[in-house]
Protein backbone atom coordinates (compact mmCIF):
# COMPACT_ATOMS: atom_id res chain seq x y z
CA UNK A 1 0.00 0.00 0.00
CA UNK A 2 2.06 3.22 -1.37
CA UNK A 3 0.07 6.37 0.38
CA UNK A 4 0.77 9.86 -0.93
CA UNK A 5 -0.06 12.56 1.49
CA UNK A 6 0.18 15.97 -1.63
CA UNK A 7 0.25 19.08 0.86
CA UNK A 8 2.26 17.14 3.01
CA UNK A 9 4.26 19.87 4.48
CA UNK A 10 1.36 21.49 6.38
CA UNK A 11 -1.09 22.21 8.84
CA UNK A 12 -3.09 19.13 8.39
CA UNK A 13 -0.14 17.75 6.27
CA UNK A 14 1.96 17.09 8.60
CA UNK A 15 0.16 15.36 11.27
CA UNK A 16 -1.59 13.38 8.79
CA UNK A 17 1.69 12.15 7.45
CA UNK A 18 2.82 11.03 11.05
CA UNK A 19 -0.42 8.98 11.40
CA UNK A 20 0.23 7.48 8.16
CA UNK A 21 3.57 6.90 8.75
CA UNK A 22 3.01 4.95 12.22
CA UNK A 23 0.00 2.56 10.70
CA UNK A 24 0.87 -0.30 9.86
CA UNK A 25 -0.81 -0.99 7.21
CA UNK A 26 0.80 1.39 4.62
CA UNK A 27 3.94 0.09 3.25
CA UNK A 28 5.18 3.24 1.32
CA UNK A 29 4.43 6.89 2.22
CA UNK A 30 5.52 9.35 -0.32
CA UNK A 31 4.98 13.36 0.22
CA UNK A 32 4.62 15.75 -1.70
CA UNK A 33 4.43 19.47 -1.26
CA UNK A 34 5.41 22.61 -2.94
CA UNK A 35 7.83 23.35 -0.01
CA UNK A 36 9.66 21.89 2.89
CA UNK A 37 9.25 17.94 2.23
CA UNK A 38 13.09 17.13 2.65
CA UNK A 39 12.36 18.76 6.31
CA UNK A 40 9.13 16.43 7.19
CA UNK A 41 10.64 13.36 5.19
CA UNK A 42 13.71 13.36 6.93
CA UNK A 43 12.29 13.95 10.53
CA UNK A 44 9.66 11.47 10.10
CA UNK A 45 12.22 8.99 8.57
CA UNK A 46 13.03 8.66 12.33
CA UNK A 47 10.32 6.40 13.03
CA UNK A 48 10.72 3.09 13.57
CA UNK A 49 7.51 1.69 11.43
CA UNK A 50 6.84 -0.25 8.70
CA UNK A 51 6.33 2.68 6.10
CA UNK A 52 9.10 3.39 3.88
CA UNK A 53 9.16 6.87 3.35
CA UNK A 54 9.86 9.54 0.67
CA UNK A 55 9.62 13.25 0.25
CA UNK A 56 9.75 15.34 -3.29
CA UNK A 57 9.16 19.13 -4.58
CA UNK A 58 7.65 19.61 -7.10
CA UNK A 59 11.35 20.20 -9.26
CA UNK A 60 13.23 16.86 -10.88
CA UNK A 61 9.77 15.88 -11.79
CA UNK A 62 9.02 15.53 -8.29
CA UNK A 63 5.36 14.91 -8.68
CA UNK A 64 5.85 11.90 -11.38
CA UNK A 65 7.76 10.46 -9.21
CA UNK A 66 6.04 10.97 -5.72
CA UNK A 67 2.86 9.56 -7.56
CA UNK A 68 3.83 6.55 -9.77
CA UNK A 69 2.94 3.04 -8.24
CA UNK A 70 0.63 4.90 -5.72
CA UNK A 71 -2.59 3.00 -4.51
CA UNK A 72 -4.03 5.95 -2.31
CA UNK A 73 -3.66 9.75 -3.01
CA UNK A 74 -5.01 12.30 -0.22
CA UNK A 75 -5.18 15.66 -0.65
CA UNK A 76 -5.01 18.31 1.99
CA UNK A 77 -3.18 20.75 -0.53
CA UNK A 78 -4.07 24.56 -0.78
CA UNK A 79 -5.15 27.39 1.60
CA UNK A 80 -7.12 27.45 4.57
CA UNK A 81 -9.89 29.99 5.68
CA UNK A 82 -9.27 32.96 8.19
CA UNK A 83 -12.27 34.77 9.72
CA UNK A 84 -14.50 35.99 7.93
CA UNK A 85 -14.12 33.68 4.89
CA UNK A 86 -16.50 30.88 3.76
CA UNK A 87 -15.08 27.89 2.34
CA UNK A 88 -16.14 29.02 -0.92
CA UNK A 89 -13.78 32.10 -0.71
CA UNK A 90 -10.82 29.89 -0.87
CA UNK A 91 -12.29 28.37 -4.78
CA UNK A 92 -10.15 30.72 -6.41
CA UNK A 93 -6.70 29.48 -5.59
CA UNK A 94 -7.70 26.12 -4.71
CA UNK A 95 -9.98 25.01 -7.41
CA UNK A 96 -6.16 25.58 -10.11
CA UNK A 97 -4.13 23.52 -6.87
CA UNK A 98 -6.78 20.24 -7.16
CA UNK A 99 -7.21 20.40 -10.56
CA UNK A 100 -3.21 20.56 -11.58
CA UNK A 101 -2.94 17.62 -8.46
CA UNK A 102 -5.71 15.30 -10.37
CA UNK A 103 -3.90 16.04 -13.35
CA UNK A 104 -1.04 14.32 -11.71
CA UNK A 105 -3.45 11.17 -10.75
CA UNK A 106 -4.60 10.89 -13.97
CA UNK A 107 -1.15 10.57 -15.38
CA UNK A 108 0.74 8.94 -12.75
CA UNK A 109 -1.59 6.64 -10.79
CA UNK A 110 -4.69 6.77 -12.40
CA UNK A 111 -5.88 3.31 -10.52
CA UNK A 112 -5.05 4.81 -7.36
CA UNK A 113 -8.34 5.79 -4.05
CA UNK A 114 -8.46 9.83 -4.22
CA UNK A 115 -9.45 11.09 -1.22
CA UNK A 116 -9.98 15.01 -1.31
CA UNK A 117 -9.40 17.30 1.74
CA UNK A 118 -8.83 20.45 0.26
CA UNK A 119 -11.76 23.02 0.56
CA UNK A 120 -14.62 23.90 -0.90
CA UNK A 121 -14.52 19.78 -0.72
CA UNK A 122 -18.34 20.97 -2.13
CA UNK A 123 -16.77 21.96 -5.65
CA UNK A 124 -13.00 20.49 -5.21
CA UNK A 125 -14.55 16.87 -5.59
CA UNK A 126 -16.85 17.95 -9.05
CA UNK A 127 -13.33 19.19 -10.02
CA UNK A 128 -11.29 15.88 -9.63
CA UNK A 129 -14.20 13.69 -11.16
CA UNK A 130 -14.22 16.36 -14.13
CA UNK A 131 -10.42 15.96 -14.87
CA UNK A 132 -10.44 12.51 -14.08
CA UNK A 133 -13.58 12.10 -17.11
CA UNK A 134 -11.18 14.17 -19.00
CA UNK A 135 -8.23 12.25 -18.97
CA UNK A 136 -10.56 9.32 -19.65
CA UNK A 137 -9.69 7.71 -16.47
CA UNK A 138 -12.56 8.16 -13.75
CA UNK A 139 -13.82 5.43 -11.77
CA UNK A 140 -16.44 7.12 -9.26
CA UNK A 141 -15.79 4.33 -6.49
CA UNK A 142 -12.13 5.72 -5.99
CA UNK A 143 -12.75 9.36 -5.85
CA UNK A 144 -13.96 10.50 -1.88
CA UNK A 145 -14.61 13.59 -0.20
CA UNK A 146 -13.09 13.89 3.36
CA UNK A 147 -16.56 14.72 5.55
CA UNK A 148 -15.40 12.70 8.06
CA UNK A 149 -14.56 15.48 10.70
CA UNK A 150 -18.29 16.27 10.57
CA UNK A 151 -19.10 12.93 11.64
CA UNK A 152 -16.01 13.04 13.96
CA UNK A 153 -17.85 16.69 15.55
CA UNK A 154 -21.10 14.93 15.76
CA UNK A 155 -20.00 12.02 17.84
CA UNK A 156 -18.48 14.68 20.06
CA UNK A 157 -21.17 17.12 20.58
CA UNK A 158 -23.75 14.86 20.99
CA UNK A 159 -21.84 13.11 23.74
CA UNK A 160 -23.72 14.99 26.39
CA UNK A 161 -26.93 13.57 25.58
CA UNK A 162 -25.55 10.05 24.93
CA UNK A 163 -23.72 9.45 28.30
CA UNK A 164 -21.59 7.19 26.04
CA UNK A 165 -18.44 7.40 27.80
CA UNK A 166 -16.58 7.20 24.39
CA UNK A 167 -18.04 9.10 21.87
CA UNK A 168 -16.70 7.23 19.14
CA UNK A 169 -19.62 4.71 19.94
CA UNK A 170 -22.33 6.22 18.81
CA UNK A 171 -22.80 6.19 15.23
CA UNK A 172 -24.31 9.32 13.62
CA UNK A 173 -24.45 10.03 9.90
CA UNK A 174 -24.08 13.18 8.53
CA UNK A 175 -24.64 13.35 5.00
CA UNK A 176 -25.12 16.06 2.41
CA UNK A 177 -22.09 18.42 1.88
CA UNK A 178 -19.28 20.00 3.68
CA UNK A 179 -20.26 23.78 4.36
CA UNK A 180 -22.70 25.46 6.59
CA UNK A 181 -26.50 24.53 5.93
CA UNK A 182 -25.39 21.51 3.58
CA UNK A 183 -23.76 19.92 5.95
CA UNK A 184 -26.96 17.93 7.59
CA UNK A 185 -26.50 15.37 10.41
CA UNK A 186 -29.04 12.56 10.91
CA UNK A 187 -29.62 12.70 14.67
CA UNK A 188 -32.98 10.35 14.70
CA UNK A 189 -30.80 7.50 12.45
CA UNK A 190 -27.87 7.57 15.36
CA UNK A 191 -26.93 4.27 16.84
CA UNK A 192 -27.58 3.52 19.48
CA UNK A 193 -30.43 6.01 19.67
CA UNK A 194 -30.05 8.89 21.56
CA UNK A 195 -32.82 11.35 22.75
CA UNK A 196 -32.04 14.84 22.26
CA UNK A 197 -34.49 17.63 24.32
CA UNK A 198 -36.05 19.69 21.28
CA UNK A 199 -34.73 22.91 22.87
CA UNK A 200 -31.49 21.83 22.16
CA UNK A 201 -31.85 20.46 18.78
CA UNK A 202 -31.06 23.76 16.76
CA UNK A 203 -27.90 24.47 18.90
CA UNK A 204 -26.56 21.33 18.77
CA UNK A 205 -26.96 20.96 14.95
CA UNK A 206 -25.67 24.65 14.30
CA UNK A 207 -22.90 23.55 16.49
CA UNK A 208 -22.03 20.97 13.83
CA UNK A 209 -22.91 22.27 10.40
CA UNK A 210 -20.13 25.44 11.81
CA UNK A 211 -17.98 23.85 13.95
CA UNK A 212 -15.35 24.71 11.40
CA UNK A 213 -15.75 28.31 12.42
CA UNK A 214 -15.36 27.99 16.25
CA UNK A 215 -12.44 26.68 15.01
CA UNK A 216 -11.27 29.53 12.50
CA UNK A 217 -12.21 31.82 15.16
CA UNK A 218 -9.95 30.37 17.84
CA UNK A 219 -7.27 30.08 15.46
CA UNK A 220 -7.92 34.08 15.00
CA UNK A 221 -5.96 34.34 11.52
CA UNK A 222 -4.01 31.25 12.34
CA UNK A 223 -5.89 29.07 9.79
CA UNK A 224 -8.69 26.14 10.47
CA UNK A 225 -8.75 23.05 11.76
CA UNK A 226 -5.44 20.84 11.72
CA UNK A 227 -5.00 18.32 13.57
CA UNK A 228 -8.57 17.41 14.40
CA UNK A 229 -8.89 17.01 10.66
CA UNK A 230 -5.51 15.05 10.36
CA UNK A 231 -7.25 12.78 12.70
CA UNK A 232 -10.27 12.35 10.87
CA UNK A 233 -8.69 12.09 7.59
CA UNK A 234 -6.39 9.34 9.08
CA UNK A 235 -9.55 7.62 10.03
CA UNK A 236 -11.58 7.46 7.14
CA UNK A 237 -8.03 6.78 5.07
CA UNK A 238 -7.80 3.94 7.08
CA UNK A 239 -10.84 2.27 6.79
CA UNK A 240 -10.56 2.46 2.88
CA UNK A 241 -7.59 0.77 3.32
CA UNK A 242 -8.76 -2.07 5.14
CA UNK A 243 -11.68 -2.61 2.93
CA UNK A 244 -9.33 -2.28 0.57
CA UNK A 245 -7.49 -5.51 2.24
CA UNK A 246 -10.42 -7.82 2.76
CA UNK A 247 -12.21 -6.18 5.79
CA UNK A 248 -15.92 -6.47 5.19
CA UNK A 249 -19.06 -4.04 6.20
CA UNK A 250 -17.18 -0.82 7.00
CA UNK A 251 -19.87 1.90 6.15
CA UNK A 252 -18.72 5.62 6.54
CA UNK A 253 -20.02 8.79 5.26
CA UNK A 254 -18.42 10.01 2.28
CA UNK A 255 -18.67 12.58 -0.62
CA UNK A 256 -18.93 10.64 -3.78
CA UNK A 257 -20.53 10.84 -7.40
CA UNK A 258 -23.73 9.24 -6.57
CA UNK A 259 -24.39 7.65 -10.03
CA UNK A 260 -21.35 5.82 -10.26
CA UNK A 261 -22.07 4.02 -7.37
CA UNK A 262 -24.34 0.94 -6.52
CA UNK A 263 -27.44 2.45 -4.89
CA UNK A 264 -26.43 5.93 -5.98
CA UNK A 265 -28.91 6.60 -8.81
CA UNK A 266 -31.59 6.70 -6.48
CA UNK A 267 -30.28 9.24 -4.34
CA UNK A 268 -29.48 11.56 -6.72
CA UNK A 269 -32.87 11.77 -7.74
CA UNK A 270 -34.13 11.72 -4.31
CA UNK A 271 -31.63 15.26 -3.58
CA UNK A 272 -31.36 16.24 -6.82
CA UNK A 273 -27.51 16.48 -6.40
CA UNK A 274 -25.00 14.01 -8.55
CA UNK A 275 -22.61 14.68 -6.11
CA UNK A 276 -23.23 14.10 -1.84
CA UNK A 277 -21.95 12.52 1.18
CA UNK A 278 -24.29 9.37 2.57
CA UNK A 279 -22.85 6.51 4.51
CA UNK A 280 -20.52 4.55 1.92
CA UNK A 281 -19.96 0.48 2.38
CA UNK A 282 -16.21 0.33 1.70
CA UNK A 283 -14.87 -2.71 -0.87
CA UNK A 284 -11.88 -3.79 -2.28
CA UNK A 285 -13.06 -2.06 -5.31
CA UNK A 286 -13.65 1.36 -3.20
CA UNK A 287 -17.28 2.63 -2.81
CA UNK A 288 -19.08 -0.57 -3.12
CA UNK A 289 -22.90 0.91 -1.96
CA UNK A 290 -24.53 4.21 -0.97
CA UNK A 291 -26.93 3.60 1.63
CA UNK A 292 -30.06 5.63 1.00
CA UNK A 293 -30.88 7.34 4.53
CA UNK A 294 -32.11 10.22 2.56
CA UNK A 295 -35.40 9.07 2.75
CA UNK A 296 -35.66 8.35 6.30
CA UNK A 297 -34.94 11.77 7.49
CA UNK A 298 -37.67 12.99 9.85
CA UNK A 299 -39.70 16.53 9.27
CA UNK A 300 -37.22 18.71 11.67
CA UNK A 301 -34.10 16.53 8.87
CA UNK A 302 -35.75 17.28 5.64
CA UNK A 303 -36.23 21.08 6.24
CA UNK A 304 -32.48 20.42 6.79
CA UNK A 305 -31.86 18.63 3.67
CA UNK A 306 -34.06 20.98 1.07
CA UNK A 307 -31.55 24.17 2.42
CA UNK A 308 -28.59 21.53 2.46
CA UNK A 309 -29.92 21.06 -1.55
CA UNK A 310 -30.30 24.20 -2.63
CA UNK A 311 -26.42 25.21 -1.30
CA UNK A 312 -24.72 22.41 -2.72
CA UNK A 313 -25.86 22.59 -6.56
CA UNK A 314 -24.48 25.59 -7.09
CA UNK A 315 -21.27 24.63 -5.54
CA UNK A 316 -21.15 21.56 -7.48
CA UNK A 317 -21.61 23.04 -10.74
CA UNK A 318 -19.05 25.93 -9.94
CA UNK A 319 -16.33 23.49 -10.21
CA UNK A 320 -17.71 21.25 -13.06
CA UNK A 321 -17.72 24.16 -14.74
CA UNK A 322 -14.14 25.66 -13.95
CA UNK A 323 -12.74 22.85 -15.55
CA UNK A 324 -15.08 23.00 -18.65
CA UNK A 325 -14.81 26.08 -18.78
CA UNK A 326 -11.58 27.09 -17.32
CA UNK A 327 -11.43 30.91 -16.39
CA UNK A 328 -9.02 33.19 -18.53
CA UNK A 329 -5.39 33.03 -16.94
N1 LIG B 1 -12.38 18.44 4.38
C1 LIG B 1 -12.29 18.98 5.58
O1 LIG B 1 -13.05 18.60 6.48
C2 LIG B 1 -11.24 19.99 5.89
C3 LIG B 1 -10.92 20.26 7.23
C4 LIG B 1 -9.93 21.18 7.50
C5 LIG B 1 -9.28 21.84 6.45
N2 LIG B 1 -9.62 21.55 5.17
C6 LIG B 1 -8.94 22.20 4.05
O2 LIG B 1 -7.66 21.59 3.84
C7 LIG B 1 -6.80 22.51 3.15
C8 LIG B 1 -5.43 22.56 3.83
O3 LIG B 1 -5.53 23.11 5.11
P1 LIG B 1 -4.21 23.33 6.01
O4 LIG B 1 -4.66 23.92 7.28
O5 LIG B 1 -3.38 22.11 6.03
O6 LIG B 1 -3.46 24.45 5.15
P2 LIG B 1 -1.90 24.81 5.14
O7 LIG B 1 -1.74 26.10 4.44
O8 LIG B 1 -1.35 24.68 6.52
O9 LIG B 1 -1.26 23.64 4.28
C9 LIG B 1 -1.52 23.50 2.91
C10 LIG B 1 -0.30 22.91 2.26
O10 LIG B 1 -0.58 22.75 0.86
C11 LIG B 1 0.62 23.02 0.18
N3 LIG B 1 0.37 23.30 -1.24
C12 LIG B 1 -0.10 24.43 -1.81
N4 LIG B 1 -0.17 24.27 -3.14
C13 LIG B 1 0.25 23.02 -3.42
C14 LIG B 1 0.40 22.27 -4.60
N5 LIG B 1 0.11 22.79 -5.79
N6 LIG B 1 0.86 21.01 -4.50
C15 LIG B 1 1.15 20.46 -3.31
N7 LIG B 1 1.03 21.13 -2.14
C16 LIG B 1 0.58 22.38 -2.20
C17 LIG B 1 1.22 24.21 0.92
O11 LIG B 1 2.59 24.39 0.61
C18 LIG B 1 0.96 23.80 2.36
O12 LIG B 1 2.04 23.06 2.88
C19 LIG B 1 -7.55 23.84 3.16
O13 LIG B 1 -8.16 24.03 1.91
C20 LIG B 1 -8.60 23.66 4.23
O14 LIG B 1 -9.71 24.48 4.04
C21 LIG B 1 -10.58 20.65 4.88
O1 LIG C 1 -13.73 25.30 8.46
C1 LIG C 1 -12.84 25.17 7.61
O2 LIG C 1 -12.58 26.04 6.79
C2 LIG C 1 -12.00 23.93 7.62
C3 LIG C 1 -12.78 22.68 7.59
O3 LIG C 1 -13.60 22.56 6.48
C4 LIG C 1 -13.53 22.39 8.85
O4 LIG C 1 -14.68 21.96 8.78
O5 LIG C 1 -12.96 22.56 9.95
Amino acid sequence: MKVVVAGASGGIGQPLSLLMKACPLVDHLSLYDVVNTPGVTADLSHISSVAKIEGFLPKDDGMKKAFTGADMVVIPAGIPRKPGMTRDDLFKINAGIVRDLIKGVAEFCPEAYVLVISNPVNSTVPIAAEVLKGAGVFNPKKLFGVTTLDVVRAETFVQEYTGEKDPSKTVIPVIGGHSGETIVPLWSQAKPAVKIPEDKLDALTHRVQFGGDEVVKAKDGAGSATLSMAYAGFRFAEKVIKAVKGESGIVEPTFVYLPGVEGGDEIAKETGCEFFSVPVELGPEGAKKAHNIVSSANDYEKKLLKACYDGLGGNISKGIEFVKNPPPK
